[in-house]
Order: structure tokens, then C-alpha cells, then sequence
């Protein structure tokens, strides 16, 4: 049997998009980008509004479940997390062999998380795309991925791990079990509003990834595994930590920043924190958390990040018209936290597990098997010549 033409020509398009750029491959209800606004909304609420108003939690619940919580959803919402946070012997044991081989961080995030299914009471029992099983799979992830975090860096440092304290909410617990000691009021908001800002963000690299791993019916913990590895890239999650060792960089050159980009830019070099698939202006979140790492670095009398910082985007928006994403201004906001450099991408997964996962929850109530082409350019009818004669 023969398929309509235009069914053929649609399946057979031959139009090559590298990188995908601009490519419509799914229908969400999760964010919106405006990119020449600079615009930013998670279902239906402005980024600012829940930056200023909505803790990480709420933001979960909104992704997750469609709608804000009440106050009663909330507190149900946040206990079921809080009492989600410890980890099982068996991935503690994951996290100390990690620490011990000095893993890289955004790997033995990975690792760990990838782990976690294998304690977890719903992966073996439920089908991989039921509703409820996921939320409680997703709950029980994003409630764990901060401690095990927090126990690896502890662990490397040779500290013990300290236990979560389910009286904390999400953000103020992790700064508890990272530091051994009761965040400020400051240091936890600021956190907290961190997480809200990168929970979600559209179809990005690592929630497209998590959506391909997703679309196999492979489960939640392999979707967000692959999702983890794609954020480690330097192009992606792992520049907020490049631009601190940037910024450090030009500190100790004791250069003029802008000369010191200059010299980066001359030798064909990417700067940290600058440039941006879908925005052309500069990105909302950038503008938030510059805001922040100035009154931080106020309070601490050191404004000298924020203003280098500065410096730096007013050199690329000049020379490059490149304005910053939201990893510029995050890099200084968590330095001036007195967060190590190393676990800046980290942290971002922590918090884009949200996204992940609400994606995910999507791929799979309407999935199908996500399977582009490449274009064959390589050679045809080659014969081929035994092993003895090569
Ligand atoms: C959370 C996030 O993932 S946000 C992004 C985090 N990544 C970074 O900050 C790394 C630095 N930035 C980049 O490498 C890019 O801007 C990306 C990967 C984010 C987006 O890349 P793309 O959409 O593919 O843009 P593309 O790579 O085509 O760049 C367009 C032009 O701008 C230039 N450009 C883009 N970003 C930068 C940058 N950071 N520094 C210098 N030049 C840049 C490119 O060299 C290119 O110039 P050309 O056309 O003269 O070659
Ligand atoms: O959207 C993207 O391409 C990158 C990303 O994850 C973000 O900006 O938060």
C-alpha cells in the first residue's frame, strides 16, 4: 500500500537545520520564551513575579500539577519532599566511593542519580508512563539530589555528610546539609530564588534530551540521567561555572577585564555567560541575578565581581552585540554565597530537575518515538576488501 504523496514528502522533507535551530517538535504548556522581549513565563506566570513571590517548591507544584498550590496543597506538597530527602544506605555508599575516587561533581551527580532506581519502591512495580508513579519518582529525585550533592562535597572535603532536616525548606535544607551550619535568611532566599529561576526554560538541550530518553519509554531516572550529562557541557550547564574561573582568571592576570576579553575574543574564543540560542536581548534571569550579586557583594563591601562582571557585558554588547544568559550573573551570585566553583552545574541540575521532569511527564502522556535523519554523505557500494589486503 501506498502512503499519500504529501504524507512522503513531509516524512522526507530534506531541509537541514544543524542544531535544530528553530525547529517545532512538540506542543507544551510548561514555558514560553520571547526572545526578543526577553520574556520568560512558566505556565502562564511572569518569571519576575515568581522570582520575587513563589519558593521552589511552589514552582515544582506549578509545573508539575498545572496550577499554584494553595496553602494546604503546598504544605502537603513540601512535607512529602522533606520526608523524600535521605538517601538509602546503598546510594550513600554510591556518593562515598565517588567522593573517595574524587569524581568530578556533575559526574557523580549523574552517577548517583542514576542510581537512585535502584531503591526507589515504585521503579520495578508501575508502568513506566504512570501518572502517579512519576510524580512520586519525581519527588522522591528532586527531593534527593541535593543531599546526595551536598554528602559528595562534604565527603571530598573529609566532612561527614549531615543529615537533611525536614523542618527546612528546599533550599534553606541544601545550604544546611552543603555548609553543617543554619543558612541566614539572606543566603537561603537568595538560593531559593535561584532554583525558581532555573527550573524550566523551554526545550534547551538537556530537557530535549531528557524528552528523546523519555520517548523510548525508557523510565524517568534514565531520562533524567541523560538529561544531567547534557547539562554538563561547557555550551550549556557548565558554563556558570567557566565564567567564576574567568572572572578569577582576569583577577589574578590583574588586567583591565575588557582587555582580557579582548585578547579571548582575538583568539577566536567563546566567552562564559554570553550568547544565547533563542534570546537576542539580554535574558530576564540575567537581569535578576545581577541585581543580586550586586547587593550581595554590597553587603560584603566588595563590589569588585559585579563591577567586573560589569565591565565585561558592556565590552560584548559594543564589539558583539552578545548580550549575557542566565549563567553570567549566577557564577558572582553563588561565589559571593561562598559556593564552590565545581558545584555550580551542579546546583543548576538540582533545580532544572523540575523542568526535566515535568517534560517528561508530557513526552509521556502523548508520546512518540522522537527519531530525526541525517543526510547520508558518506560513500556507497564500496566492495569490500578482506582483512589480509587492507
Ligand atoms: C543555560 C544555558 O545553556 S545558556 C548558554 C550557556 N553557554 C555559554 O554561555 C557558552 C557561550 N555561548 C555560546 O557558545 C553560544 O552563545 C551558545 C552555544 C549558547 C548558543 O550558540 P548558537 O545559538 O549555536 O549560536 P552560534 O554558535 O551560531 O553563535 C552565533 C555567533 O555568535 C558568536 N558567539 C555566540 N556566543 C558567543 C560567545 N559567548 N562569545 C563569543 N562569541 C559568541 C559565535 O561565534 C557566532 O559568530 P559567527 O557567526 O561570527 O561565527
Ligand atoms: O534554553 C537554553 O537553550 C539554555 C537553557 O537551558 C537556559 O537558558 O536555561
Amino acid at each position: 500500500m501506498f502512503f499519500p504523496l504529501s504524507v512522503n514528502l513531509y516524512v522526507m522533507s530534506e531541509e537541514l537545520r544543524p542544531g535544530l535551530e528553530g525547529v517545532l517538535v512538540a506542543e507544551s504548556e510548561l514555558s514560553y520564551i520571547d526572545g526578543e522581549a526577553g520574556k520568560l513565563v512558566y505556565r502562564g506566570y511572569a518569571i519576575e513575579d515568581l522570582a520575587r513571590e513563589a519558593s521552589y517548591e511552589e514552582v515544582l507544584y506549578l509545573l508539575w500539577h498545572g496550577e499554584l498550590p494553595t496553602t494546604a496543597q503546598l504544605e502537603r506538597f513540601s512535607d512529602e519532599m522533606a520526608t523524600q530527602r535521605s538517601l538509602a544506605p546503598g546510594t550513600m555508599d554510591v556518593v562515598r566511593e565517588l567522593a573517595d575516587q574524587r569524581e568530578e561533581p556533575m559526574a557523580a551527580l549523574r552517577t548517583i542519580t542514576s542510581s537512585l532506581s535502584a531503591a526507589d519502591e515504585d521503579a520495578d512495580e508501575t508502568a513506566v508512563t504512570d501518572l502517579e508513579a512519576n510524580l512520586r519518582k519525581g519527588k522522591r529525585i528532586t527531593a534527593k539530589m541535593p543531599t546526595a550533592l551536598a554528602a559528595f562535597k562534604r565527603l571530598r572535603d573529609g566532612d561527614g555528610p549531615v543529615d537533611p532536616d525536614p523542618e527546612m525548606d528546599h533550599a534553606e535544607n541544601f545550604l544546611y546539609m552543603l555548609n553543617g551550619e543554619v543558612p541566614d535568611a539572606v543566603l537561603s532566599e537568595t538560593f531559593d530564588m535561584a532554583l525558581v529561576l532555573h527550573a524550566d526554560h523551554g526545550l534547551n538541550a538537556s530537557t530535549f534530551s531528557a524528552m528523546v530518553t523519555a520517548s523510548t519509554l525508557a523510565d524517568i531516572h534514565a531520562a533524567v540521567t541523560s538529561a544531567i550529562g547534557t547539562l554538563s557541557g561547557s555550551l550549556h550547564g557548565g558554563a556558570n561555572a567557566n565564567v567564576m574561573r574567568m572572572l578569577k582568571e582576569v583577577d589574578d592576570s590583574a588586567m583591565n577585564p575588557v582587555d582580557w576579553v579582548d585578547d579571548a575574543l582575538d583568539r577566536g574564543e567563546r566567552v562564559a555567560g554570553f550568547g544565547h540560542r533563542v534570546y537576542d536581548v539580554k535574558d530576564p534571569r540575567a537581569k535578576i541575578l545581577g541585581g543580586k550579586s550586586e547587593e550581595l557583594g554590597e553587603a560584603a563591601g566588595d563590589t569588585r565581581w559585579y563591577e567586573m562582571s560589569v565591565a565585561i557585558e558592556e565590552y560584548m554588547a559594543e564589539q558583539k552585540g552578545i548580550p549575557p544568559n542566565v549563567d553570567f550573573y549566577s557564577a558572582t551570585t553563588y561565589y559571593q554565597m561562598g559556593i564552590p566553583i565545581d558545584l555550580y552545574t551542579p546546583i543548576f541540575a538540582i533545580s532544572r530537575v523540575g523542568g526535566w521532569i515535568a517534560h517528561v511527564l508530557e513526552q509521556y502522556e502523548d508520546n512518540r518515538l522522537i527519531r530525526p535523519r541525517a543526510r547520508y554523505v558518506g560513500e556507497l557500494d564500496r566492495s569490500y576488501p578482506p582483512l589480509a589486503e587492507r
